[in-house]
């Protein structure tokens, strides 16, 4: 302990040296490169602590454990670094992780970070991500892989999301509805005040929904992994969606293990490796991957990755929040449309659909499916809140 105890005192000094860094940034060079070559402040961090250790000529153990630890941290920070410029070579404008400086928790001992523009995300999806980040690292650290595939064996098997729409299609006649059990967004704010996620999941079932999206994610959305369990719980029998900002395989096992059918996977967040991979383990664990698209550009990529049967057209632009159906349209025209009917892969139509009118435009383009949210949760009986979208009762009663 003693180590630590005279490493602390240094850390005022560092701490306090906000210029050291700022006359580093004025380095000619990009940007990136030079911090992934410098590992921001690790590098200087973690050499002064080896100055320190040697000072006194007595590394302690808990000395080396601290920096064992600090060189894993760095080397996770030059994976994150290296895994912005492959997103970027994708044409990814959303970061994994902040370029200048890692967030605080990263830092061990060491609690200073760099604040500066590249600290600050640049929209609100890339705040999302670098938020999960670091939520999924902790539970990670709670919870490894190891441990958390102890619970597959005794997993309920899972039911087949893409069958369930693709049921509700031919007997409707209309695209099979993904209705969201949504409390709140960052666009719309709180949708619904009294909020009983199993009660709206049920309202869904009785409406005629054939299959339920949940989201997951606490800060942004309000949501929760215990309202999935839940509904799963209270034998609600449509297919599960779990909406969560994947961005690492270790949420796709959790996702399953809480009673997910399938699971959504952002192509404006994940390169196309990534999504190869986990269409991979999400067969392997018999799940659905929902892979979500927003432009031509990511249409194209997903387009090209062997194995994806359900893709979601978002009319939302996660990062300006701007919604427009029409961009439904624009993605299935022409070729790609062409593509997409060759390979039977079902399209979803997602978000801003409130009327009959909606649903018919997106259905009109190619649609097979809907994925709702606000228009049916806002509304006293979310399922008469179908009832009202399709203009006509599709309940099966
Ligand atoms: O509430 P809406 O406009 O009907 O949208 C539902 C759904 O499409 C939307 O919640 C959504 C689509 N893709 C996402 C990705 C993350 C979070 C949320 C979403």
């Amino acid at each position: 302990m003693e180590g630590l105890v005279f490493l602390r005192p240094a850390l005022p000094s560092l701490t306090h040296r906000p210029n050291q860094f700022s006359r580093r940034r004025s380095i000619p060079g990009t940007p990136m490169d030079f911090h992934i070559r410098n590992s921001g402040p690790f590098a200087s961090s973690s050499i002064r602590a080896q100055q320190l250790e040697s000072k006194d000529g007595s590394a302690t153990v808990s000395q080396a454990a601290v920096s064992a630890e600090n060189a894993l941290k760095i080397k996770e920070w030059e994976v994150g670094m290296f895994h912005n410029e492959v997103a970027a070579s994708q044409g990814i404008k959303i970061r994994r992780r902040p370029p200048t400086g890692p967030p605080l928790h990263y830092v061990g001992p060491f609690e200073f970070r760099l604040q500066n523009e590249g600290n600050t995300p640049r929209n609100i999806l890339e705040e999302i991500i670098w938020n999960k980040d670091k939520e999924v690292s902790q539970s990670k650290e709670r919870r490894p892989l190891s441990s958390l595939k102890k619970y597959l064996d005794n997993a309920s098997p899972t039911r087949d999301f893409i069958g369930a729409l693709k049921a509700a299609n031919i007997r409707t006649g209309l695209p099979g509805l993904i209705a969201e059990v949504k409390k709140a967004s960052p666009s719309r704010g709180v949708l619904r005040e009294d909020f009983d996620p199993v009660e709206i999941g049920r309202a869904y079932e009785r409406g005629g929904a054939a299959c339920l999206s949940v989201l997951t994610d606490e800060k942004y959305f309000k949501g929760s992994f215990e309202n999935l369990q839940l509904i799963k719980n209270a034998g609600v029998k449509c297919p599960l969606l779990c909406k969560e900002f994947v961005i690492d395989a270790w949420q796709i096992y959790n996702a399953r293990i809480k009673g997910a059918d399938a699971i959504l996977l952002i192509a404006a967040v994940l390169p196309d490796l990534d999504i190869k991979y986990m269409i991979k383990i999400c067969k392997m664990l018999g799940l659905a991957a929902l892979v979500e698209v927003h432009d031509e550009r990511e249409m194209d990529r997903v387009l090209g990755i062997e194995g994806v049967e359900l893709i979601g057209i978002n009319n939302r632009n996660l990062e300006t929040f701007e919604v427009d159906i029409s961009n439904t349209k624009k993605l299935l025209e022409g070729e790609r449309g062409r593509r997409i009917h060759e390979k039977d892969i079902i399209v979803v139509g997602e978000s801003g659909l409130f009327t009959p009118d909606d649903i018919a435009f997106v259905q009109e383009a190619g649609v097979r499916a809907v994925l709702v949210g606000e228009s049916i949760v806002k509304q006293s009986d979310p399922g008469k809140g179908i009832t009202g979208l399709f203009g006509k009762d599709i309940s099966c009663s």
